[in-house]
């Protein structure tokens, strides 16, 4: 599989802690990945690198086949170059229809003012369309995105994202505060999504994370503790002793 995304030995400091301690991580083009290591392992810091917020001190990031350093790039530049990121905490617009949240988030639009007074295509309605489908809210494009359940504002957002056509999606904590029905719908979402792109899922639900049914990588104190399969994973000592053994 062609490598999208190479992390190698990159470290960071804050204030003299390591909270990145020289760590490797490698993706495909088009491969699923959990992320998991208990509080303070620097899952959030990892993801705050490869989107350009926080800039190591030590290591390299190459990315797609010509391998550019995203090292130096702006954190707008790295998402032009195609890399999304999900939030926890859903920021839909909430006075606007799940529709009109899709049209403002399709790729090579131009800005919020351009936004404001642009007149969706034909082209662009059957886009929104098709990710209204993949997102599972084709019944309720109309709607007002603040009249959505919890887990339809994170699919929306998730649709939003993928209406920029990202070659990898960084998600963190997708199922928090979800039922066990929209977890399920939330796999569906993300498993379809990373078989044209990498997605990274990071999750503290080890339930959610055996139905992502992909390549886990364990973090801990900066590093990569353990990566393979869950059960692979979930049988290593070190893993058992740092976090599932707590
Ligand atoms: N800007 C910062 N200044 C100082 N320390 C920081 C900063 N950002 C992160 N840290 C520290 O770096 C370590 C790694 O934090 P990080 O948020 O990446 O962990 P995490 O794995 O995402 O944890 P959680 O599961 O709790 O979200 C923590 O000890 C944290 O306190």
């Amino acid at each position: 599989m062609s490598t999208l995304l190479e992390v190698s030995g990159v470290s960071v400091s804050f204030d003299g802690f390591r909270a990145i301690n020289n760590l490797s991580f490698r993706m495909g083009a088009a491969e699923l990945r959990a992320v998991i290591g208990p509080n303070g392992a620097g899952k959030t810091t990892f993801m705050d690198i490869v989107t350009g917020k926080t800039r190591p001190d030590k290591g390299t990031i190459r990315w797609g086949e010509k391998g550019l350093s995203l090292l130096g790039l702006s954190e707008a530049r790295i998402a032009r170059e195609g890399v999304g990121r999900k939030f926890q905490k859903p920021t839909v617009f909430e006075d606007q229809t799940v529709q009109s949240n899709l049209i403002v988030s399709l790729k090579n639009r131009r800005g919020p003012f351009a936004a404001l007074f642009y007149r969706p295509g034909q082209g662009d309605i059957a886009r929104v369309e098709a990710l209204a489908e993949k997102i599972g809210l084709t019944a309720h494009l109309a709607r007002k995105a603040g009249e959505l359940s919890h887990g339809q504002k994170q699919w929306l957002e998730i649709g939003m994202l993928l209406a920029q056509e990202p070659r990898l999606l960084l998600v963190d904590e997708p199922a928090a505060g979800m039922t066990l029905e929209e977890r399920e719908k939330t796999t569906d979402i993300l498993v379809e999504a990373a078989k044209t792109r990498a997605v990274v899922v990071v999750e503290h639900d080890m339930e959610f994370v055996r139905r992502l049914n992909c390549r886990v990588t364990v973090l801990h104190e900066g590093s990569v503790l353990a990566e393979g399969s869950l059960d692979h994973v979930t049988s290593n000592p070190d893993v058992i002793d740092v976090y599932l053994g707590r």
